[in-house]
C-alpha cells in the first residue's frame, strides 16, 4: 500500500529504493524493466520511473505512484531502445514529489545521462554547494541529482570509467546506482557494500538489480553480486559485461537490516538466500531465548521465516510446539512502520492483522517478529491476543533492539520515537504488555551472516556508525550530517 504518501513531510524519510538496469540484444528493454521494478515494489512506493536509449536519443517516463499505476501499455511502447534503467523510490533525501522522482536525466555537452540511486549520501550538501558555485542548476533538493551532476561534470574531462571513479571518490554514504550514459548501462555499488546490487543473465542480455528476485521475474540467472566499490558496464548489445574494481576498502559496512527486514525472502543477497538467513536467525533466537509455549506464531509478513526456524529448532529440542499462522493478514495493507503518524500506524496494524481466536484461546502463545521499531505492532498484538483468549503472550524478536536512527536510508525514526532508545528490555516488555520479551544478539546476526561485526553496518543497534557522521541529529532530515573525509582513490 502506498502508506500515507500524501502526508509525508517534505524531507520525510524512509525505506529503501530499488534500482534496475537492462541491456538486450534485439528487443526493447521497457517491459523487462517494468517487470523487474514490479518485483522490487516493496523497496519503494512513492514514485517509479524508466529511462531507455534507442541509440539516438533517451526516452523517459517518471511519475509519482506505484509501478502498476505509473506505466500503461502506451507508456511502455514509447520507451524505445534495447537498453535502459529503472527506479522505485522511497525518499530518504529531498522532497516527496515529482522533482525528486528517479531516474534523473541530465543532458550535457558530451551526451545524455540517466541515474537511479538506492542509498543515502552524507555529504550531498557540500558537493551541491560546490557544483552550484560552478554554475550547475538543480531541479530537486535530494542527494541523487548531486551524483548525476558530479558525474556529468567529470564526463566532460575524463572517460567513462575514470569519471565514475572520480565521482566515487567524492561522494560518501551508501549507494547502489544504475546509470545510463548514452546507450551504455552501468551499475555501481558503494565501497562499503552497504546497499545490495547484483548481476543477472537473460537469454538475450544482462540485467542489474537491487535484488535477485527481479532477475528471477525475468526468468534470468543470478550471475553474482556486484562487489563493494565495483563498476559494471553492460555491453550495449547484451552480450556481456565489463568489471572495474574502482575502490577497495579494508572493511565493508553491509546493512544487516536488509537481510532481517527489507529484502524479499526469495532474494539472494551477498551470496545468502534471505529466507535461509531469516530461518537461521529464528533458530538462533530459540537457542538464545527458548521458552515453554503451546503455540509459535509469526507476525506476518517479515516474521514468517524467523518463526518457522524458531519452531523447527524448538521441536528438534523436543519442545513439541505447534506452529500456527494465527495472525491473519489483510493482503491490501502493506508495510506499517513507515507510516507518518502514530494514529495512522496504529489503525494500519489493526487493519492489517487479526488473530484467529481458536489458535490462541486458553494457550501460551509466542509471537515471533523480525524487529521492534516504535513498538506499535507488538503492543497492539499482545493486546489483541489477550483479548482473543491467550493465557500468556511471549514475544521473540529476530534482531537486536533498535536504539539509534539510521542515516543510510532506512526509516528508523528519531531516537525519541524508538521504543528501545532509552529503555531496558524489561521496560520494553512492560510497555508492550508481554509476559516475556527477548531480542536476538548482535553476535548471532554476525554469525548467521557469516561476517565479522566490523564488516556490518550496525549503527541502528549500537549507535556507532561506520560512516563518520559529525552531526548526529534527533530529527528526520537525513541529508544534513557531514561525513569526515576518507582517503580518496587515486584518479587513475
Ligand atoms: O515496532 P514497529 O514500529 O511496529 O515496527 C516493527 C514492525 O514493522 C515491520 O513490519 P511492517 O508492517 O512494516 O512490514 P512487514 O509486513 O513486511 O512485516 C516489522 O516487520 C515489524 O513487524
Ligand atoms: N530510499 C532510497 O534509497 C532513496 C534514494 C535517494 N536518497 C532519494 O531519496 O531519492
Ligand atoms: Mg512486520
Amino acid at each position: 500500500m502506498a502508506h500515507g504518501r500524501d502526508h509525508r513531510t517534505p524531507d520525510g524519510m524512509t525505506e529503501k529504493c530499488g534500482v534496475v538496469g537492462v541491456s538486450l540484444a534485439d528487443r526493447d528493454a521497457a517491459r523487462p524493466l517494468y517487470y523487474s521494478l514490479y518485483a522490487l515494489q516493496h523497496r519503494g512506493q512513492e514514485s517509479a520511473g524508466i529511462v531507455t536509449h534507442d541509440g539516438f536519443q533517451q526516452h523517459s517516463h517518471v511519475e509519482m505512484g506505484l509501478v502498476g499505476d505509473v506505466f500503461d501499455a502506451e507508456d511502455l511502447d514509447q520507451l524505445n531502445g534495447p537498453t535502459g534503467i529503472g527506479h522505485v523510490r522511497y525518499p530518504t533525501s529531498g522532497g516527496v514529489n515529482a522533482c525528486c522522482a528517479q531516474p534523473f536525466s541530465v543532458s550535457f555537452k558530451s551526451g545524455s545521462l540517466g541515474l537511479a540511486h538506492n542509498g543515502n549520501l552524507v555529504n550531498a550538501g557540500e558537493i551541491r554547494s560546490e557544483l552550484e558555485a560552478l554554475g550547475h542548476a538543480f531541479t530537486s533538493n535530494g542527494d541523487t541529482e548531486v551524483i548525476a551532476h558530479d558525474l556529468a561534470r567529470n564526463l566532460l574531462e575524463a572517460d567513462l570509467v575514470r569519471a565514475v571513479k572520480r565521482t566515487m571518490s567524492r561522494i560518501h554514504g551508501s549507494y547502489a546506482l544504475t546509470i545510463m550514459h548514452d546507450e551504455a548501462v552501468l551499475g555501481v555499488r558503494d565501497p562499503e557494500g552497504n546497499r545490495p546490487l547484483c548481476i543477472g543473465e537473460l537469454d538475450d542480455g544482462y540485467v542489474l538489480a537491487s535484488e535477485s528476485a527481479a532477475i528471477d521475474t525475468l526468468d534470468g540467472e543470478l550471475v553474482r553480486d556486484v562487489a563493494p566499490g565495483e563498476l559494471i558496464v553492460l555491453e550495449p548489445d547484451g552480450t556481456g559485461f565489463d568489471s572495474y574494481q574502482l575502490v577497495e576498502r579494508d572493511s565493508t559496512a553491509h546493512c544487516f537490516f536488509e537481510h532481517v527486514y527489507f529484502a524479499r525472502p526469495d532474494s539472494v543477497i551477498d551470496d545468502g538466500l534471505v529466507y535461509d538467513v531469516r530461518r537461521n536467525l529464528g533458530r538462533e533466537l530459540w537457542a538464545e531465548s527458548s521458552i515453554e509455549t503451546d503455540v509459535v506464531m509469526p507476525v506476518p509478513d517479515s516474521g514468517r521465516s524467523f518463526a518457522s526456524g524458531y519452531a523447527e529448532a524448538a521441536n528438534e529440542d523436543g519442545a513439541g510446539v505447534e506452529f500456527a499462522e494465527g495472525l491473519m493478514k489483510n493482503r491490501y495493507v502493506g508495510r506499517t512502520f513507515i507510516m507518518p503518524t502514530q494514529d495512522e500506524r496504529e489503525r494500519a496494524v489493526r487493519l492489517k492483522l487479526n488473530p484467529i481466536r481458536s489458535t490462541v484461546e486458553g494457550k501460551t502463545v509466542t509471537i515471533i517478529d523480525d524487529s521492534i521499531v516504535r513498538g506499535t505492532t507488538s503492543t497492539q498484538l499482545v493486546d489483541l491476543l489477550r483479548d482473543a483468549g491467550a493465557e500468556e503472550v511471549h514475544v521473540r524478536i529476530g534482531a537486536p533492539p533498535i536504539v539509534a536512527p539510521c542515516y543510510m536510508g532506512i526509516d528508523m525514526a528519531s531516537r525519541d520515537e524508538l521504543i528501545a532508545a532509552d529503555r531496558s528490555v524489561d521496560d520494553i516488555r512492560e510497555t508492550i504488555g508481554a509476559d516475556s520479551l527477548s531480542y536476538l544478539s548482535i553476535e548471532a546476526i554476525a554469525d548467521v551472516l557469516g561476517r565479522t561485526k566490523g564488516d556490518l553496518c550496525l549503527g541502528c543497534v549500537t549507535g556507532e556508525y561506520p560512516y563518520d557522521i559529525e552531526d548526529e541529529r534527533t530529527d528526520r532530515d537525513v541529508s544534513r550530517p557531514a561525513v569526515g573525509s576518507e582517503s580518496a582513490p587515486a584518479d587513475d
